[in-house]
């Protein structure tokens, strides 16, 4: 009764492999085609996710495009620009920095110092100058909303640390002020930072071309034991208060200018200072402010010797730094 053939037990034995093997091909066939269509989904979302967030990763390695996705006049020469970026919330963004941003057609490239904080933003706000002969900042100022911009940075221009210096004084013209503007806010913003004094003379040819000024106006009033501003212009309204006259002016609801007029001079920078062996010093702006204040980089890029009025005043060139 027990007993089963060799063959009834190799044919037993065959059916019931065959029937196996043809159910495990299906299975087989059906786990590897899931499995291809799985891969090929996965493959797709990390190149989706690659080209939206680590393609768009500001890094000083390589350029980057970033869109173009707000864009404001402030002045007659003078832009807003919000770039979409996105956050890099692991890295602090180094203070001070600036942006190289290039022309992909004619593979030229210059400076520019964001006004925000891009890692922790998500975009990078820029404030641009636009100037008739110049490549870059035209090429910028023109640009239309959804266009993309090539980025590389930050670069850093000067390794800031939290409470080494007793007091900061900063000169700028025109754009120069965006590193300056970057630098005040660090320091302000970080109730860490103990900086005793900040400082800033700011020069440019009329009041419409002061960039920043509602900005820089809040700043001082919220913090005005430690930050002094003093606007100098090339052409002030109508009357300045070197003149004896303001109140009579100010009857005449005549504008009366408070800041300083003409050149910047050895007396305004005087009259900003505490203590000139406890100050260090930045200084950004057209070479012939630079010229005048400080001279420029030495032709090798380091900072070179402290010329200008800085160096008739005693500044060593361990107190002053040129951002160029
Ligand atoms: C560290 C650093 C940060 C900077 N940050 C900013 C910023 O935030 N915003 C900004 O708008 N710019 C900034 N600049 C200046 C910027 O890098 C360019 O130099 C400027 O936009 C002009 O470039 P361009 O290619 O348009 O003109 P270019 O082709 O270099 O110059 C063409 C002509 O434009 C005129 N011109 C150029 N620059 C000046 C100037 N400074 N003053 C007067 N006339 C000039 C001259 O007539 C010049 O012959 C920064 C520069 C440095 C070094």
């Amino acid at each position: 009764m027990f007993f089963i053939s060799r063959a009834t037990k190799t044919t037993i034995q065959r059916s019931f492999s065959t029937k196996t093997s043809t159910k495990n091909s299906y299975g087989r066939k059906y786990i590897l085609g899931i499995t291809a269509c799985m891969s090929v989904f996965i493959g797709y979302k990390t190149w989706q996710w690659y080209e939206t967030n680590m393609n768009k990763r500001l890094t000083p390695d390589r350029f980057v495009t970033l869109e173009l996705i707000e864009k404001e006049q402030l002045s007659h020469d003078a832009y807003r620009l919000r770039l979409k970026g996105q956050k890099q919330l692991a890295e602090n963004f180094p203070i001070l920095s600036c942006f190289y941003i290039k022309d992909d057609n004619i593979q030229v490239m210059r400076s520019y110092t964001p006004i925000n904080d891009p890692f922790k933003e998500g975009h990078v706000d820029l404030l641009i100058k636009r100037y008739q002969q110049g490549s870059i900042s035209k090429m910028l100022t023109r640009a239309q909303l959804g266009d993309q911009i090539f980025v590389r940075g930050p670069i850093e221009e000067y390794p800031y640390q939290p409470n080494s210096k007793t007091e900061i004084g900063m000169i700028a013209g025109g754009t120069g002020i965006t590193p300056m503007y970057q630098l005040i806010k660090h320091v302000l913003n970080n109730p860490n930072d103990k900086t005793e004094r900040l400082w800033l003379i700011y020069c440019n040819k009329t009041k419409e071309d002061i960039l920043l000024k509602k900005e820089l106006d809040t700043l001082q009033e919220k913090h005005k034991d430690r930050l002094n501003i003093l606007y100098v212009l090339d052409h002030p309204p109508s009357s300045s208060n070197n003149n004896n006259n303001t109140s009579l002016l100010e009857e005449k609801g005549q504008e009366v200018w408070q800041g300083g007029s003409g050149y910047i001079t050895q007396e305004m920078i005087q009259s900003m200072l505490k203590k000139k062996e406890n100050t260090f010093i930045f200084v950004c702006g057209p070479d012939a402010m630079l010229n005048h204040v400080s001279g420029q980089r030495a032709r090798d890029f380091t900072q070179g010797p402290t010329t200008g009025l800085l160096g008739k005043m005693g500044f060593t060139p361990n107190q002053v730094w040129k951002l160029e």
